[in-house]
């Protein structure tokens, strides 16, 4: 059972995914305190009830209390959900008490491509948990259905937050294969990005499926060599989130691909574009350990700019023939 807490739930991170998160559990808890790094950002959420730079259309209920001091902010919390981009993971951890449980909510890798629960185990948090599925923040916070998970090697902290978090509009399930459930997240944003690049090419229906299905492919090889359970790529966290991601007009990842192919610039309005980063974190892992991913590979070529779209594709479209699988 969750130890009652005077201020209730806690979300570090104040984007578009802290803030669905903040509305989500306002709909069950009396009080949820939402952290902003910027004293700017927590003073305007504070006085219009709205983020309108990360999160426009979604008002935050008056049971979101909003602050900048990240210590008061934790002070009774016995866990947080980590909601801030990856690359900014590290400097928060270092900020947080290890006692505090930890769900971590972001879909990138650490400095170095280390996976953010081996950085919070090597940090000292002793309990870890990552949240992972399809799940547009513009989605859940108007309250749309979706579905999530939850994994923890600690099965009683994933009851805890699972109780925490589920909604009549979220459906919460747990799991125990922490590395599937964090990978599929990580992964499913660089093959968005490469189902990005066919859509601003206009390479039609057929490709965008093509891709969808031979990244799936690709990921669970890539789950697989890091010991995640082999059916959890193909459950919300893995193939789920793929499918919301690689399809969806809100998707940054799957935007970025096609600006890049239009010769356009990849981030929009300073939202965080995870897939880029990761696809060269895992090209380099794959060069180094000779192991074949070839539409992460294209996607960080291109990213780079050491491949232009049209050369990738022609590139992928011209490997060695083959047999599925
Ligand atoms: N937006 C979505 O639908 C979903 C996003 N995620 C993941 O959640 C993470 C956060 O994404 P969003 O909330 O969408 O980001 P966002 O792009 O909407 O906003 C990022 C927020 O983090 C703040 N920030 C940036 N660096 C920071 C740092 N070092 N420390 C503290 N705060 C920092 C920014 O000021 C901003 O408030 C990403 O890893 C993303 O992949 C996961 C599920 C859904
Ligand atoms: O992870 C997400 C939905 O589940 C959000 O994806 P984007 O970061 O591509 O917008």
């Amino acid at each position: 059972m969750s130890r009652p807490r005077e201020g209730g739930p806690v979300v570090l991170g104040a984007g578009g995914w802290g803030s669905a998160l903040a509305v989500t559990l306002a709909q069950t808890h009396p009080a949820v305190t939402l952290w902003a790094r910027r004293e700017a950002l927590a003073d305007e959420l504070r006085r219009i009830r709205l983020n309108a730079a990360y999160l426009p259309g979604v008002a935050l209920p008056s049971q979101v209390n909003v602050t900048s001091d990240l210590a008061a902010a934790v002070a009774e919390a016995d866990f947080a959900f980590a909601v801030v981009p990856s690359v900014g993971m590290a400097d928060l951890l270092s900020a947080l008490p290890t006692s505090l449980g930890l769900v971590l909510c972001a879909k990138g890798l650490a400095p170095g491509g280390q996976r953010l629960s081996e950085l919070a185990a090597e940090r000292g948090f002793r309990q870890v948990a990552v949240l992972s599925g399809p799940n547009h923040a513009e989605e859940v916070g108007l309250g749309l259905p979706a579905a999530t998970v939850i994994a923890s090697r600690d099965e009683g902290f994933a009851h805890r937050v699972q109780q925490a978090l589920m909604t009549p509009s979220l459906r919460v399930y747990t799991s125990r294969d922490v590395a599937g459930v964090e990978l599929g997240g990580v992964l499913k944003n660089v093959v968005a990005v490469a189902a990005g690049l066919g859509d601003g090419l206009a390479l039609g229906d057929n490709a965008r499926a093509s891709v969808i299905t031979r990244g799936l492919r690709e990921m669970a090889r890539y789950l697989g060599a890091q010991g995640a359970q082999a059916d959890t790529v193909y459950g919300l966290s893995g193939l789920g989130d793929l499918v919301a991601t690689a399809t969806s007009r809100h998707s940054r990842n799957r935007a970025a691909g096609e600006a890049i192919a239009r010769g356009q610039a990849p981030e929009r309005g300073g939202q965080v574009v995870e897939g880029l980063r990761t696809a060269r974190f895992l090209a380099e892992w794959a060069e180094q350990h000779d192991f074949d991913l070839p539409i992460v590979q294209a996607v960080a070529a291109v990213s780079e700019g050491r491949l232009s779209p049209q050369d990738a594709l022609r590139n992928l479209m011209q490997r060695q023939p083959r047999a599925e699988g």
